[in-house]
């Protein structure tokens, strides 16, 4: 069986800076990673690659089998669902929630003259159903809640029914009660073995959802740690990574990592 996601030696350069340098990194059927690291790691040049929206400066890259740089990326990407703030920035406010979700099977962010099928009406409205926003289909994006609009645009990530889905930090700006549903429903959605392969990027283990399997944690460009999560989820390696003595608990599902020394002492 091939890997859904095969990196070799993956090397981005910007100028004279190196962002990532040579990340080896295969992720298989049926596997949910999180992909954690501080600020400036190199977590989001690496799901722009995952989504097919930039090329490695080097090594490969291949995405559901296809070779990035071999392969029309307009093809590819509807087969990749992409949750990221800087594509919910796209989404005009004045859309309502229905046409977001919509819209998506065109890969599109704005309702023109597509014309959509009772069958991509229906996958929406359930969609929507199965993030508890059912209800909400026919307001504006814009009157939403942040909390509401994130599980508004997973659902719309999911709208070409992908066979990777890839969430950047997705209860960033969350409070605690939207955080809390969300990672429900994010651990409904692992657990599901219909679901695509998924990647999740965060700061904060505390946003792992239950039934994340696996874990990649980069640092500097560069992978730390990658491979089940109870095995690279340890005080050591997460201290490495954010560059200060941590420690790790888990129970119940989740986890929890704070420093080592209590504040103050
Ligand atoms: N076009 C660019 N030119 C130069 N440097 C860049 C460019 N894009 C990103 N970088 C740098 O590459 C590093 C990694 O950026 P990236 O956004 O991938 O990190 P990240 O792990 O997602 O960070 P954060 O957690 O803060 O969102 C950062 O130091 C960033 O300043």
């Amino acid at each position: 069986m091939s890997a859904v996601l095969d990196l070799q030696g993956v090397t981005v350069r910007r100028g004279t800076t190196t962002i990532l340098d040579g990340v080896h990194w295969q992720v298989n059927e049926g596997e949910r990673w999180v992909v954690l690291g501080p600020n400036g790691a190199g977590k989001t040049t690496l799901l722009q690659i995952l989504a097919a929206r930039s090329h490695p400066t080097a090594g490969t890259a291949e995405l559901l089998g296809e070779r990035l740089g071999r392969v029309d990326v307009f093809e590819l990407r509807p087969r990749i669902g992409f949750a990221s703030a800087a594509l919910a920035d796209r989404i005009p406010g004045h859309e309502t929630v229905r046409d977001v979700v919509l819209t998506a099977a065109y890969g599109v962010t704005g309702r023109w003259q597509e014309t959509y099928e009772e069958f991509d009406e229906q996958r929406a409205k359930d969609l929507l159903a199965a993030f508890d926003v059912a209800d909400l289909v026919d307001r504006y994006y814009g009157t939403l809640s942040e909390g509401e609009r994130k599980r508004v645009q997973i659902a719309r990530s999911l709208m070409t029914d992908p066979e990777i889905l890839l969430l950047d930090e997705p209860a960033a700006g969350l409070d605690l009660a939207g955080r809390e549903e969300l990672v429900g429903a994010l651990s409904e959605l692992a657990a599901d073995p219909a679901s695509p392969v998924l990647v999740l990027v965060t700061h904060h283990v505390e946003e792992i959802p239950p039934g994340f399997t696996h874990l990649m944690l980069m640092n500097r460009g560069g992978i730390q740690a990658a491979g089940p999560i109870h095995e690279v989820l340890t005080a050591d390696n997460l201290s490495q990574a954010f560059g200060t003595p941590l420690m790790v608990a888990h129970g119940g599902g989740r986890w929890l990592a704070r420093a080592a020394r209590p504040a103050g002492r």
